[in-house]
């Protein structure tokens, strides 16, 4: 082998190109140090090693070349660098088998795929809701084996459950009814169910539903822990109420789990573990939340052996749900799921399902808009988008309407500038994070209970917030990803009702805009409307007198800060709200010092 390397060597050596002669020329001419020959054979024999060490290569069949590899059993030297190829390395799409081999339904809600209420046999103690007249898809494909597993319990922990179905699907029954069926007919202290979603809006409305199916003579004992309460007043409540379900946000449940405030709460016993909005719970949810209930629930590591199992065996079951749950390995590994298995909806109709279609392109991971939502995207110059948002509402006579925007300060002077156009026709309000407790159900009680309605909001409701009846879902500022898009477009066209979706935007932002939605494969049927300046003459008066009232309330606003930067007693809400409980002796001596300055 070694010779017949020299050989090809020497044939290079006759046929050398340019720069290798040139580089002979100057070891010839410009031998500094008079050892040209020696040179030239040390190139040579480079050369030779590293033909051999190609050749060795080919033979061991391996692409790693290292420094040290023997080639027939001699020690060869260092490889010469550059001569690797450089290759693009290929993404590789790693979809675990249990969401490979998901159990499918139809995205689709309407009287095809839903099913009458008989096909499910509900616990006697369990009242259907007058409303429900169908069991949906999501739901019909869920239930019965939640069901089974609470009738029949298995030897060893059930499977933990995802489920992945778009926005207004019903996916909230689908663990209210499992978690009132395990609570059973008679009164207990044990605690059977935690259920954790990501904002406090959500906790009362998953307490509402559970209360609306428990009935009035119903035995569950149900908990809600968020922000919207007192710390010491939940800790009292536990205390004197023990609870069968518990709907909390984590950081509230992690507040009462870690707090010194006996009796703690026990989840040694829990059926479920249950995660709403699951992927908005974000990467850090191990670290600051979830590792500390899996260990307070007896501990729930990964389980490497039938010994984890055994020990394992009383572990609740973990439900994990989402609109826009992920198929990326790495978030669904976070949960540690025993066993999991996967419900999740088709972009097909139900017979498509009973066809056998082999590879049916399931629902989770890939984002999708529930079909009974339509979407146009709306461009106009950034001035005219309050009188281009006004026109479009009062255009469809749409009785209910929710807007979204980025930012707090464009929520207040929208809803000014709404207010002024929509006066007489429509009751515009604005919700965001800074409304505190019973301000925040109020008006979306009001928005529910009231025709007419705009209510202008920020993100905090974009998420599983189920309003009666929203006809129309307005983007005034473009939502920052296509997740957020979904789930904003998903409070409309809830429960295979029709929805509108309207989005806002000019030239400029409705490039990036369509370029995401195409990506995901959301622009489906959009249509895209220009609105020219001409369109907006005929309310043009009454717009520039909303804009000049704001521009006064904005100076104003402006002055009284400065003031109360002066003054210091500009107050938080929460500060506010703080400040006017009465104090330990249960006076209200803010009140006395008002009542004298009156008089
Ligand atoms: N079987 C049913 N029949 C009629 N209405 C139903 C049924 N199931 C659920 N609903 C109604 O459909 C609406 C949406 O249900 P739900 O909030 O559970 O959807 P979701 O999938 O959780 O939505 P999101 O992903 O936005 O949280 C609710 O108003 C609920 O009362």
């Amino acid at each position: 082998m070694k010779r017949k390397a020299k050989q090809e060597i020497e044939q290079e050596v006759v046929e050398k190109p340019e720069e290798e002669e040139q580089m002979e020329g100057v070891l010839e001419n410009g031998d500094v140090d008079g050892e040209g020959q020696d040179v030239e054979e040390e190139y040579e024999e480079m050369e030779a090693e590293e033909a051999e060490e190609v050749e060795g290569k080919a033979e061991n069949g391996n692409g790693n070349v290292n420094a040290n590899s023997h080639v027939n059993g001699e020690r060869s030297t260092f490889k010469v660098l550059g001569n690797q190829e450089m290759k693009n390395l290929e993404t590789l799409k790693v979809t675990s088998s249990w969401v490979q081999n998901a159990t499918t339904f139809s995205a689709t809600i309407d009287s095809s795929t839903s099913q009458k209420l008989s096909k499910i046999n509900l616990p006697e103690h369990l009242t259907v809701p007058s409303a429900i007249s169908t069991w949906f898809p999501v739901q019909y494909s869920v239930l019965p084996t939640l069901f089974s597993e609470i009738s029949s319990p298995p030897a060893l922990r059930p499977r933990d459950v995802a489920i992945a179905a778009p926005t207004g699907s019903g996916k909230t029954i689908c663990y209210v009814l499992p978690v009132l069926a395990a609570v059973g007919s008679t009164p207990s202290n044990k605690l059977h169910a935690v259920i954790l979603v990501p904002v406090q809006t959500l906790v009362s409305q998953i307490v509402d539903e559970f209360r609306r199916w428990n009935g009035e003579d119903g035995v569950a004992k149900i908990a809600s822990l968020s922000g919207a309460n007192e710390f010491e007043k939940e800790a009292r409540q536990l205390a004197a109420y023990p609870p069968n379900v518990i709907v909390a946000t984590p950081a509230r449940l992690v507040q009462h789990l870690t707090s010194k405030i006996p009796p703690p709460i026990d989840l040694s016993r829990l059926r479920f573990l249950i995660v709403d909005e699951a992927d908005r719970m974000g990467k850090l949810m191990r670290e600051e939340w979830l590792e500390l209930v899996e260990f307070l629930c007896g501990g729930m590591e990964r389980v490497a052996c039938l010994n984890d199992i055994i020990r394992q065996r009383r572990a609740p079951q973990k439900i994990v749900l989402s609109a826009t749950l992920s198929k990326d390995v790495e978030e669904l590994h976070l949960w540690n799921l025993f066993k999991p298995r996967l419900f999740s909806a088709t972009a097909t109709k139900s017979e498509d399902i009973s066809a056998g279609i082999a590879q049916v392109d399931h629902v989770s991971g890939r984002l999708a808009l529930p079909a009974s939502i339509s979407h146009r995207l709306v461009v106009s110059e950034a001035k005219f988008h309050p009188l281009a948002v006004y026109q479009q509402i009062s255009r469809n006579n749409f009785n209910r309407t929710l807007i979204f925007v980025n930012e707090v300060a464009s929520s207040n002077r929208l809803a000014h500038v709404l207010k002024e156009l929509c006066k007489g026709e429509f009751e515009v309000d604005f919700f965001t994070a800074q409304l505190f407790g019973k301000r925040r159900y109020k008006m979306l009680e009001k928005f529910n209970k009231n025709e007419k309605r705009v209510l202008i909001c920020s993100d905090v409701l974009a998420r599983g917030t189920d309003l009666n009846r929203v006809d129309c879902v307005i983007n005034y500022n473009l939502p920052a990803d296509d997740k957020l898009f979904v789930h904003r477009a998903g409070r409309t066209g809830r429960a295979g009702q029709d929805g509108y979706v309207i989005s806002i935007g000019d030239k400029e932002s409705k490039r990036l805009f369509i370029k995401m939605l195409k990506v995901t494969n959301l622009w489906g049927d959009t249509v895209e409307e220009q609105m020219e300046e001409y369109l907006f003459e005929k309310d043009m008066e009454r717009y520039t007198k909303s804009l000049e009232s704001l521009k006064a309330v904005v100076g104003n606003q402006h002055k009284n800060g400065s003031r109360n930067e002066k003054n210091n007693t500009k107050r938080s809400g929460f500060e506010a709200k703080r400040k006017s409980r009465p104090n330990a002796k249960g006076e209200k001596p803010w009140l006395k010092q008002k009542l004298e300055q009156t008089a």
